[in-house]
């Protein structure tokens, strides 16, 4: 995409968090439909709160996979899938799925399990499922919401190395745009068009994921930086070492 194009959305030093507690004090950052953004940073930096500010900006826009799934246990996958588009039915027509399934959904959630790989697993409840099919029946939810922009807290987190690469063209293959936290850096270079890095509360690497290392993401994680490095850390601070731009400008 064309780095001269308007951005889609822009935060202009917003303070993100939780009630009283900010998390991410003045936070700026632009964004262009059409990226696919990788979203770092050690436990607690605050990606979380980042998704969470964004979904509460765009809304209906976002097809949202959370961190803990929030599926429901003793559902089957179908009907956890089927609870993307619950707010489109009629309340007789969902009560009447969860008895007898509607042949319409039934179809299009068997293809979209049948993408995911847990075609077999429609009928078993969720609570009977391994980490990583509940992982895929949570991004099956999502996408079957069919909304333009894919936002996921560390989606691909319980699958292995194919399996989250599978996952991700998937995500790709269905938004036109999504930002994914997640922990595996490969990843995020193989992958994503752009990286964003938080630390301590702040945005402290914005680049595209072609001009970076790994080296430059290991540069997040306090404990992956030598002591002496670690010691120095305690401060917040933004890493001037490191491709790093601020608002498209
Ligand atoms: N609901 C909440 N209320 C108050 N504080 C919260 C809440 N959720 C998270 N926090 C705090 O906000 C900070 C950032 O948390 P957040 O969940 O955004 O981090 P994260 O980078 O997503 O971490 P992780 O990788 O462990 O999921 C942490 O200090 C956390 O304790």
């Amino acid at each position: 995409m064309s780095s001269a194009a308007a951005p889609w959305l822009t935060l202009d030093a917003v303070d993100l968090g939780h009630g009283d507690q900010v998390v991410l004090p003045r936070l700026s950052l632009s964004l262009q439909r059409g990226e696919r953004v990788a979203l770092l940073g050690p436990s607690g930096a605050g990606k979380s709160t980042l998704l969470a500010g964004l979904r509460a900006r765009l809304d209906d826009e976002v097809a949202w996979c959370p961190q803990h799934h929030g599926l429901v246990l003793g559902l089957a996958v179908y009907h956890n899938i089927y609870m993307g588009r619950l707010t489109e039915h009629s309340a007789v027509a969902n009560l009447w799925n969860l008895v007898r399934p509607l042949r319409r959904p039934w179809q299009e959630v068997g293809e979209l399990c049948a993408r995911l790989g847990i075609q077999d697993l429609m009928r078993r409840p969720v609570a009977r499922l391994s980490g990583g099919q509940r992982q895929r029946t949570a991004i099956g939810r999502a996408l079957y919401q069919q909304r333009p922009v894919f936002l996921g807290d560390e989606p691909v987190a319980s699958v292995d190395p194919h399996q989250a690469l599978r996952l991700l063209a998937l995500i790709d293959d269905t938004h036109d745009t999504c930002v994914i936290a997640l922990h595996q850096r490969e990843l995020a270079l193989s992958h994503f068009d752009r990286v964003l890095g938080l630390r301590d509360g702040q945005l402290v690497l914005d680049a595209p994921a072609a001009e970076l290392g790994l080296a430059d993401l290991d540069a997040l994680y306090p404990e992956a930086r030598p002591p002496s490095d670690v010691e120095d850390s305690a401060r917040p601070s933004p890493m001037p070492s490191m491709p790093c731009y601020r608002g498209q400008a």
